[in-house]
């Protein structure tokens, strides 16, 4: 088995194993130790009254942590180091966007690692730590210059709304309009820092509530900390909080009770998420944890560029992605009001990479300024206590840093600053799997845990994809398959940059790493699920047990050392027991392949099913969707149909109209022909000349076709009389020739011919 990272991977995993309170469970996970200092192999044996009779199991991973590893050691050697570098980017490079994930079952230690203790910083304290150190120097801001503040907006592609630090805090601990507090320090605190800072400010574009005025009665009131603002001068204004701050007289007892707590949380080094600052009170940064120190770490940075650093932060909640940033209650009114999700989608400046579109984005100048950024969008996380931890994170936690980087004008060959590229370290808090039974989770709680539970498989199924792909590629050179992360909106935000789109050529897939906890004495079932998938590699052996096989063998051996000697069929059977015990180890081994085949199989038939149930969702949803849209398009075609048609009837009716209008018009000009001669108009003077001429002519065209009539009628009765008087005449012969004759006379056409040609008429 072989740990050693494969090319195409998508993530470096490690292992980190925490120190675990319980002392009377048995202890499942051994790390295996190499000569190298670094272990990189673990097994797991399955618990003694284990009746399942399940497989020990051999995972590898990039390195193997400890119980007692720190976070400075975990921060330094697991690779976020060079990410941040990447991220940062070097000397006329563009950054490489980094992804730091935790995984793990519920109480693993995820958010201790990701966000420390209250005594010990995680990785995103120190990172921001590091990032500050070394970029403070080539740091824009965005606070005294529009200009630059304006072009860091416009270069954001993600249709986000940009806020610089001092304002975004403003908003979030000063008064609301209507009089409350959103998280604001006592009343005349708040007022003292907004009237000292915003006389630096320009306005910017949004909700912030506007500067109170000096003079305000309660200003008067504040008191100068000459330590405290020596010590975080940027923050001086904002510190003012209640454990420094005598209460005011009108609320004593509201603030002392609140110090006690305050008090009684820090006193406890607890989980980072355990003890949230009360939401009322702005968090001091100078009680949260300032070790492990980073100073002495270094970084590659280019010194010709300056640089912004811009934080945004949002969860993925029941499969939905929510702003920590821009939440209800960070708006400053009373009433809590429906959280927005938000999509991850291409935009218009971003056509060919998906990005969270919408999101609040805050301009952090000072490592202080983005401590306290962070604080604000952990208030907004969803954090419950579970049966399996006081403080579980219930949603995927990301927390990113966009590094805007252009060059320096000095160094730009215009003159001029160069453009902003950009590039996002995240680091992801995942929620933990977990068991009902174990959590005892129930309602609201439990149905979380259904959605975590799924997106943490999608995210195995992809993983378990990963492994088996580099695997692939590794011994066969074969063909990848697709890693399926468009399954869940976690898997998309976590996978989506991982590889090199064709239209994106320039920008470098984004490098990661995932930080695996394990807790060696908690749950077996879900921490070897985790592993299973998590590894880079496995192997699997079964437990040695005493088989039939082997007590006949014992025997048979004992009943040798008795007699002194070994018969040749004591040593045929022995010989065919071995044999026999090898096949049983191999069918074992079989079985536990199978039943986790079938393991597999059961969960991608019930993602099938799912993906199933979601297309006819959506197919309904389309149908029905086409079916609202025909109808009004029927509507619509219905409607144009009766306004063409009665435009129609409209022109014919005004066609009518004027006919009947200039039929009138002749009537009454007929009429007052002879009356209004002398008032007539011109025209219609000339109008009537020629309507009378064409009067005259029909009258005389009647008359000659009259007369044609008449005539006409003449000549035929003239025919009539002179056929009458011919036939008369006719008639007059006929009675004047003998009988024999008539028919001659009667018939004179029909001549009788004889046989010499003589007709009758010749004769
Ligand atoms: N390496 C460690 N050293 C000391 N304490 C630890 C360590 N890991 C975890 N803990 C402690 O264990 C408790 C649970 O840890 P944590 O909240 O980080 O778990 P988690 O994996 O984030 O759980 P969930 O998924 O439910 O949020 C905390 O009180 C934390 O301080």
């Amino acid at each position: 088995m072989d740990a050693s990272k494969p090319t195409t991977a998508l993530f470096d995993v490690y292992l980190r194993l925490r120190p675990s309170s319980a002392t009377d469970k048995e202890r499942f996970l051994d790390v295996e130790h190499s000569q190298t200092d670094e272990p990189t192999h673990i097994t797991i044996h399955p618990p003694a009254n284990d009746h399942r009779k399940r497989a020990v199991e051999r995972f590898a991973f990039t390195r193997v942590y400890e119980e007692h590893a720190g976070q400075r050691e975990i921060f330094e050697s697991t690779g976020v180091l060079p990410i941040v570098e990447g991220v940062l980017g070097g000397h006329g490079r563009e950054g490489r966007d980094g992804l730091v994930a935790t995984l793990g079952v519920t109480g693993s230690g995820k958010s201790h690692t990701i966000l420390g203790s209250k005594s010990q910083r995680g990785i995103t304290q120190l990172t921001l730590d590091v990032l500050f150190q070394h970029t403070s120097p080539y740091l824009v801001s965005a606070e005294t210059s529009p200009t630059t503040f304006q072009s860091l907006c416009s270069a954001d592609v993600s249709e986000a709304q940009l806020h610089p630090a001092s304002a975004f805090l403003d908003s979030v601990y000063t008064p609301g309009e209507n009089g409350g507090f959103s998280r604001a320090t006592t009343p005349a605190l708040v007022r003292e820092s907004t009237t000292t800072r915003h006389s630096t400010l320009y306005n910017f574009p949004g909700s912030f509530p506007q500067p109170l005025q000096p003079g305000d009665s309660t200003s008067s009131s504040t008191q100068q900390q000459p330590v405290f603002d020596r010590l975080y001068p940027s923050l001086a204004k904002y510190q003012n909080t209640p454990s420094r701050q005598p209460p005011t007289p009108s609320k004593p007892n509201i603030l002392t009770r609140s110090i006690a707590k305050l008090t009684s949380h820090l006193a406890q080094d607890t989980s980072f998420l355990a003890a949230p600052t009360s939401k009322r009170y702005m968090p001091r940064v100078s009680t949260l944890p300032q070790i492990p120190p980073t100073d002495d770490i270094n970084l590659d940075i280019d010194t010709s560029a300056e640089y912004a650093i811009v934080v945004s932060m949002y969860e993925v909640y029941n499969d939905r992605i929510y702003d920590l940033l821009a939440a209800s209650s960070t708006n400053g009114s009373k009433t809590p009001q429906k959280r927005r999700a938000l999509l991850f989608k291409p935009t218009e400046q971003s056509p060919d990479r998906k990005v969270v579109a919408g999101l609040r984005k805050v301009i952090c100048g000072t490592l202080d300024e983005a401590l306290l950024v962070l604080e604000t969008g952990l208030h907004e996380r969803r954090v419950a206590g579970t049966g399996s931890n006081a403080a579980s994170s219930r949603s995927h936690g990301f927390f990113c840093l966009d590094i805007k980087k252009r060059r320096r004008p000095a160094f730009h060959t215009a003159g001029v600053s160069g453009p902003w590229s950009s590039s996002t370290l995240t680091i992801v808090d995942l929620a933990g799997s977990e068991r009902a039974r174990t959590a005892k989770t129930a309602g609201a709680t439990l149905a979380e845990a259904g959605k975590i539970n799924e997106s943490l498989m999608y995210l195995g199924q992809c993983m378990q994809m990963q492994s088996d792909n580099a695997r692939t590629s590794l011994v066969h050179g074969g063909v990848e398959k697709m890693v399926p992360f468009r399954q869940c909106k976690l898997t998309e935000l976590l996978f989506s940059n991982s590889f090199g789109s064709s239209s994106s050529q320039h920008k470098a897939p984004q490098k990661a790493v995932m930080i695996v906890t394990a807790d060696p004495l908690g749950d077996f079932n879900a921490t070897s699920q985790i592993l299973r998938y998590s590894a880079l590699a496995r192997e699997v052996t079964v437990p040695r047990i005493p088989s039939v096989s082997a007590t006949i063998l014992a025997a048979s051996r004992n009943a040798a050392m008795v007699s002194g000697r070994s018969t040749p069929v004591q040593e045929e059977l022995e010989a065919a027991l071995a044999q026999l015990s090898r096949v049983q180890q191999e069918l074992e081994v079989t079985q536990v392949l199978l039943e986790e085949e079938t393991q597999r199989r059961q969960e991608a038939e019930t993602s099938w099913q799912r993906a199933e149930d979601r297309a006819e969702e959506v197919e309904a949803e389309i149908r029905e969707e086409m079916c609202v849209e025909m109808e009004g398009r029927l509507v619509l075609e219905q409607r144009r149909w009766r306004a063409a048609r009665d435009a129609e009837m409209d022109a014919q009716d005004e066609h009518l109209d004027r006919k009947l209008e200039l039929l009138t018009q002749q009537m009454s000009i007929f009429e007052d022909e002879t009356a209004g001669q002398e008032n007539e108009d011109p025209a219609v003077h000339e109008t009537l000349t020629k309507v009378d001429k064409k009067a005259a002519a029909v009258h005389e065209a009647r008359e000659s076709a009259g007369a044609f009539a008449l005539k006409y009628t003449e000549l035929e009765n003239e025919n009539a009389a002179l056929r009458e008087k011919l036939a008369s005449i006719e008639r007059e012969r006929e009675q004047l020739r003998s009988p024999s004759k008539k028919m001659r006379v009667l018939k004179p056409s029909r001549r009788w011919q004889g046989s010499g040609g003589v007709s009758l008429d010749d004769v």
